[in-house]
Parts: C-alpha cells; structure tokens; sequence
C-alpha cells in the first residue's frame, strides 16, 4: 500500500524516520508523527483516496515537505516549498497527493537538516509579556517538537539576573497548557537547560556585542539564525533595534526582529517609528505583531469563508446587513494604567486586533495563501475604508463600583492614571467600506475594559429572507428571525450560525436554534497560544499574519483623524460602572444604523 505523509519541515525531514511512519501508518495503528527518528503522536490522520496523510503538532496547515512512500518501497522526498518535482520513478496514478499548502517564504532547510541554529534573544526578559506570554510559547513549541534541533535561548534585559535566576523566573512561569501534560517536569528541565541570560542596557552596543560573543559560543561556528523579540517599552523599540542589528547580527544566517505594538501612535509617530527602524532592518526582517491573528478563530476565518461554498457567495451587502466586532475584558487596566493612558481603548485594540480581524474578514479572495497576496487584499480594504465621523464614535471611562462586600476600582483611582484622564477604557464605532462588496453594509467595533464578561467575537448578521412565508409564525421579532453567525474567538472558541427551525409538533411555530461548532467538543487537543503560532512563524519566516509597513499604514490612516479630534474637543467619556455592560451610547450608535448589537440581546 501506498502512503503519501505530510510533514512540517521543522520537525521531520529524516527519510528514515519518513520511512519509519509509513511504515507505522500501514500498520492500522492510531496516529502517528516522527521527530529526529523518533515516532511521536501526531494529531491527525486522514485518508485521501488511499494514501495516508499526516499532519504533526507543529503546524496544521503549514506543510511544506511531503515524502512519498513509492510502490517499490523506496522513499522520496518532496520538496513542496520548492515546488520540486516527484521522482521520476513515482508510477503514474500510484499516489493522490493532495496539493501541499505552501508556504513560499523560505524555508530554512540548513535548520532543519541541523546544520544552523536558532538564537532567539528576548529583548525585555524580565518583563511582564515575556513571562506571560513569550517563555511558556517557545516552551510550549519545544515540548511539542516544534522548535529546531538546534536552538539557544537567551534573555536581555537591564536586570541583574544569572542564568540559574532566569531559568528560576522562567520555571516559575511555565504554568502554560502544557503544564499537566506527560513528562512535564523532564521537558522544562531539558528546557531550562538551554536558557540563559545577558544583561545589559538597551542603548549600548557594547552590551549587544557582548551578547553576540555569548551567541557566538553557542552556535558553535554553525551558520547562525538569529531572531530578537523587542518586548519592551516602545520609547526604546530603535534603540534597541540599532544595537542589536549594529552589534549582535547574525553574521551568516538571517535576522529577524519581533516588535510588539504599540507601532506609534498616530500616523506620525508610526511613520518615524518604521523610518527608524528600516535604518537598520528590511521590511522583510522586521515581524509587527499582533497577537490576534495569532488566533486559532482568527486564523479559521479564511478557512471558514473560502473553503465552505456555502458562505463565500452570502459574504457581501447583498446578505449581510451589518457585522460586529466585540472585544470585552471583565477586568481593568490593573497595573497597567500607566501605558494605556497614554494610548487609550482605540489605539489599545480597534486601531490593530479588531481592525485586522476586519480586514481579514472583508478582504476580497486572495489570488494565494502567500503571505504578499493576503497583505496586498487586507490594504486594499483598509485602503477603502471610509473616514471615521467623530459622531459615529461612542467612549466611556469605567468608574467605580461596590457589589455586595467587594469594591471595583475606577480607571483613575490607579495611581499611575491622572484623575483628570479623559481616556477611553470604551468605544464604539461604526466603520463602513466604500467598495462594491461591502458598500452600506455598518461594521461596528466595540472594545472595552471592566465590563461584564469577557469576550472577543465577531457577529455577521444577515438580512431578512424576503417575502418569507413564515412571516407570519415568527410575529414581531422579524429583527430577531434573522440569521446570525458567530465567530467567537475567546473564550470558549466556538462558530454558530441561528437558524429558525420548526418546533416539533402538530403546530407551526417557529424555534430560533444554534448549529454550534464548539471546539472544545468537536476538538481534543487543546488550542495553541497565539504567541506560540507567530513565533513558529516567525523562525520559519512565514509573514501572513504579522503586519507589513502599508497595512500600519493604513490602519493609522484611518484613526489618526477621529483619535486627534476625540483629543482636541476634550470630548469626555461616558462613564460606566466596572463590571456593567459599558455606556449606553452604544445602543443609540447602533440604532442609527438599524442594529442591535448581538451580545447585548436575550438569546446572544
Ligand atoms: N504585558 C502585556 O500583556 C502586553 C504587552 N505588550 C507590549 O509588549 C511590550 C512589553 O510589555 P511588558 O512586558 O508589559 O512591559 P514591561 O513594562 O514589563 O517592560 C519590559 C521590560 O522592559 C524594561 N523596561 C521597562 N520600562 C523601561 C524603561 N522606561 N526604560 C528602559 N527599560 C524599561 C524592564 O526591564 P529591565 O528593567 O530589567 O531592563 C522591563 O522588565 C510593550 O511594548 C507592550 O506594549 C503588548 C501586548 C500585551
Ligand atoms: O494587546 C492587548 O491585548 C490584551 C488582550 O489580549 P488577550 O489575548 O488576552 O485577549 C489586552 O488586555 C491588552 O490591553 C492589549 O494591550
């Protein structure tokens, strides 16, 4: 029997351990995958007319090799980032490889093969991001197999720490998913072990050269790769940026730098922001992230719509009467304040998460899954996106609040936080796209802090069935009879869609229903952190879903006037109580447009 076997490059390259699985697949076994000769559960198995396809841990979607197991039993291997032909020998009809999902950035192969190495340099280690979110990812990818055989990890920041002291702050913060899973302890020993720390000042290129003499002995005269994760403050985003492209470049291999948001905050600052950086980066070196398109439901957006006949041709004014983006946080800026005062809601989560899931959402068919053609549809949304009217913009400010024996802070108790502070912890807007697709249809963004429940979704609802014969069955509530589908990102990731079915009975009475796809239901194995899939991302050089220079600029273009005006009138916020369901100004916004926002409803 034949068995064509999928593999990301990262993890199994080695024709014997290809060999090895195929081998194992013929079996009849459960799933299966291989890693450095060693088999290893994989997460699927599916069959495609005869041949066995495997997907590992690492990836999903992200296959770039395939091996094929060929009648005569030998193996071969096939290159599809390369586009490579099969062997010649390959007997015609013998196999049906289903075509490879590419990913055209290149794909290291030296480090695959373990020729080269990874460094990656947490610029900020001692920080709040990195302990939350950035060690437990490259954990995460390491325990599954994801990160390349040769890999070192070091942390720089201006904190005196040892080695032994970062990898005692790392392990106290490895409470990932991981963390109850089997050989736990064994892995993040294994783990910790390749860890280490340099500390120096962000602005010194002594330090970084420092650093570079550190890296250099751990490469081991290999050919370098080298990627910095900027998890600091931005006010020294290019110092730090000069130093370690100036002094700690990888010398051989490439170099890639992670910046985190803020990207500036107005189109000014961002474009000074991005002309200082290209000073000593490519556009092609610098990875913007935004951790929201880093979401397992982010990412099953395109799939969801260009992968199912049954959506794409609804996606469009013609079906859609509005959509609705819904970012909510149950708690407030704790420990935070002094940041995000200076930013506010807008720029905080509008101006970047919701506004990329928009574009990703209206974007038009990219021509591939190559990360240029995905970029170039999400611009030429933003790019049609009509100036935002300062009337179509609702803020609020939360303020405290007592329920029963607890007492919830206001925004400006925090001490870091001016009591006179006019920044919004709320908005809503409403967007609109003048293209042919999406023209008249309202996008309405809401995002807030200390509200009731926490959430981030987006809400398509469709028009009304014309001239439905039902009419009648579903009385008044004609808004409610309307479908409805539900990306919820987080938490409890799930995509619903309302229908309106018939009660059972000798009646006729109409019922409105979820078709509900839960993951958590539908799916065992647990859903990787964003943070995890862009920094696998952004070792292999894959750039879909981190933000190219055009598209920062566009998102700023869009915001900077509203943002500027909001300012200058001084317009003051409406101010809602920690833990309520945000001002209700939001109602009035909505019912301009004829909406109604779809998580305030009775059957959200
Ligand atoms: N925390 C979060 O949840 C999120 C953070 N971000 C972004 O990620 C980046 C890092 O965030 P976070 O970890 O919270 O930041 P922190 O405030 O914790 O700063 C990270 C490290 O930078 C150094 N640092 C802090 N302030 C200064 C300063 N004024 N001058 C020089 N160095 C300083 C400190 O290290 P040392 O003193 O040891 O040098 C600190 O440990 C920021 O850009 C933030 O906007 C984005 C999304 C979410
Ligand atoms: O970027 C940010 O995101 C977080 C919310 O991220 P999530 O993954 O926990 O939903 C938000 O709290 C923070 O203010 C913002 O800077």
């Amino acid at each position: 029997m034949a068995a064509a076997l999928y593999s990301p490059n990262h993890c199994c390259s080695s024709p014997s351990s290809l060999a090895a699985a195929a081998a194992y697949s013929n079996s009849n076994s459960s799933s299966i995958g291989f890693h450095k000769n060693i088999i290893i559960p994989f997460s699927v198995k599916r069959k495609v007319l005869g041949s066995v396809v495997l997907q590992s841990n690492c990836g999903g979607g992200h296959l770039s090799n395939a091996a094929i197991l060929m009648q005569d039993g030998a193996l071969a291997t096939k290159m599809a980032a390369t586009g490579e032909a099969p062997p010649k020998n390959l007997k015609e009809g013998l196999l049906s490889v289903p075509p490879p999902v590419e990913r055209k950035a290149p794909i290291d192969s030296d480090v695959n093969e373990g020729k080269s190495t990874v460094s990656i340099t947490v610029v900020g280690a001692s920080g709040d991001l990195a302990k939350k979110k950035i060690f437990p990812a490259l954990f995460a990818l390491y325990y599954e197999g994801c990160l390349p055989e040769h890999f070192t990890i070091f942390g720089y920041a201006r904190s005196k720490m040892t080695d032994a002291e970062l990898r005692t702050m790392v392990s106290k913060t490895l409470t990932c998913r991981i963390d109850k899973r089997e050989n736990c302890g064994e892995k993040m020993e294994q783990f910790l072990e390749r860890c280490f720390y340099h500390s120096g000042q962000y602005d010194s290129q002594q330090n970084f050269s420092e650093l570079d003499k550190k890296l250099k002995e751990h490469e081991a005269g290999k050919v370098s790769n080298r990627l910095f994760y900027l998890s600091i403050p931005p006010n020294i985003f290019v110092n730090a940026v000069k130093c370690a492209s100036l002094s700690a470049s990888a010398a051989n291999g490439w170099t890639r730098v992670i910046v985190e948001k803020p990207f500036g905050r107005d189109s000014e600052s961002s474009a000074a922001l991005t002309t200082a950086l290209k000073q000593y980066l490519q556009e092609d070196q610098i990875f913007r992230i935004d951790h929201y398109l880093g979401k397992e439901l982010v990412e099953n957006l395109s799939v969801l719509r260009f992968s199912n006949l049954i959506f794409e041709p609804l996606w469009s004014r013609q079906y859609i009467r509005n959509v609705q983006l819904i970012f909510s946080e149950d708690f407030g800026t704790e420990g935070r304040g002094g940041y995000f005062d200076h930013y506010g809601i807008i720029r905080d989560i509008m101006q970047n998460h919701l506004l990329q899931i928009l574009a990703l959402f209206a974007m038009e068919t990219p021509v591939s899954l190559d990360a240029e053609d995905i970029r170039n549809e999400k611009v030429k949304v933003l790019r049609s996106m009509r100036p935002i009217r300062v009337d179509d913009v609702v803020v609020g400010q939360y303020k405290n609040h007592t329920k029963g024996d607890v007492s919830y802070p206001g925004y400006t108790d925090d001490k870091t936080v001016p009591k006179d502070s006019l920044t919004p912890t709320f908005a809503a807007a409403a967007l609109f796209i003048d293209n042919a697709r999406w023209d008249g249809v309202p996008f309405l963004m809401k995002a807030g802090k200390a509200l009731h429940d926490k959430r981030a979704e987006i809400r398509v609802q469709f028009r009304h069935v014309p001239g439905n014969l039902y009419n009648r069955n579903v009385g008044t509530g004609l808004d409610r009879a309307t479908n409805e589908l539900v990306i919820r990102v987080q938490p409890d990731e799930a995509i619903y869609l309302k229908i309106n079915n018939k009660v059972p009975g000798l009646g006729m009475r109409l019922d409105r229903s979820n078709l509900n796809l839960l993951y958590k239901a539908r799916y065992s194995k647990e859903i990787p952190d964003a943070y995890e899939r862009l920094l696998l991302d952004a070792i292999e050089g894959e750039r879909r879903l981190f933000i190219r220079s055009d598209e920062l600029d566009a998102a700023w273009a869009l915001f900077t006037p509203v943002l500027k005006e909001l300012e200058d009138k001084k317009i003051i916020p409406e101010y809602y109580p920690y833990g309520s369901r945000g001002p209700v100004g939001v109602h009035y916004l909505a019912a301009r447009y004829n909406v109604k926002w779809g998580d305030l409803g009775v059957d959200e």
